[in-house]
């Protein structure tokens, strides 16, 4: 499904963030990349999205070497692609139900499926009933979820996360990974990257390690 062929990325600034890294994702598995600060985790994901290109190497997404794909054809790579970040980027102005559907009003569904897939993306991260309530008044970890709404509700083959946890408490940080891995059980493939090393562990999924761009370890603890 993902697949890393000797991926180095340099940055303008001449910055190596990531060094012939290679690694394989199989359809509907879920990694943690995991790794000290500036270690490369959000570049890898930025490469899955589309959102950096590999400076040497391929990096492949459902069989298509996206490296080489062309500007007109990224946005339809990135429909296909949940993205979930730290600090979630939620439109304050606009109700919990409007920035779910946005994906969906932006791809031109219709308002009726519209509504069901975005009261069916808001029942499975528990916030159906706050539909119409402002993204303000939600707590942080609510606010989490409603991200994550809106990452699947276009039903994704891939989600990806970047630090998703990094604002939320250990109890917080806890259910939220288990909602990606409930993603992963229904199929989708999932990377999560998070610094957060004793908590990844728990998740019993397999475990990226970088370290300065490399590949330091690639393992799957087991599941307490
Ligand atoms: N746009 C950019 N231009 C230049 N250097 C960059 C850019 N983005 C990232 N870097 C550098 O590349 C390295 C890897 O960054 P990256 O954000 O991938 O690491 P990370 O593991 O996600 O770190 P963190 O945990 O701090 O978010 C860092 O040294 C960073 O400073």
């Amino acid at each position: 499904m993902i697949r890393f062929d000797q991926v180095t990325k340099r940055y303008a600034s001449g910055h190596e963030a990531l060094h012939e890294l290679s690694l394989e994702l199989g359809a509907g598995e879920m990694a943690f990349i995991t790794g000290h600060s500036g270690a490369g985790k959000s570049t890898l994901l930025k490469l899955i999205a589309l959102i950096e290109r590999p400076t040497r190497g391929h990096v492949t997404v459902n069989g298509q070497n996206i490296g080489a794909m062309r500007q007109r054809s990224v946005p339809q790579h990135r429909r296909g692609i949940g993205m979930v970040f730290q600090d979630h980027r939620l439109l304050m102005d606009r109700s919990v139900f409007d920035n779910v559907a946005l994906p969906l009003v932006i791809a031109g569904l219709a308002r009726e499926e519209i509504g069901k897939r975005v009261r069916a993306a808001l029942d499975k991260v528990g916030l159906l009933d706050r539909d119409r309530a402002a993204p303000i008044t939600l707590s942080t970890g609510e606010q989490q979820r409603v991200g994550i709404a809106r990452a699947i509700v276009a039903k994704p083959a891939v989600l990806i996360a970047d630090e998703p946890t990094g604002n939320l408490d250990p109890q917080l940080s806890a259910e939220i990974m288990q909602l990606f891995a409930e993603f992963q059980q229904v199929g989708t493939t999932v990377v999560v990257a998070s610094h957060d090393l004793p908590l990844v562990k728990r998740m019993g999924k397999r475990v990226i390690v970088l370290d300065h761009g490399r590949l330091l370890d690639d393992f799957r603890p087991g599941a307490l």
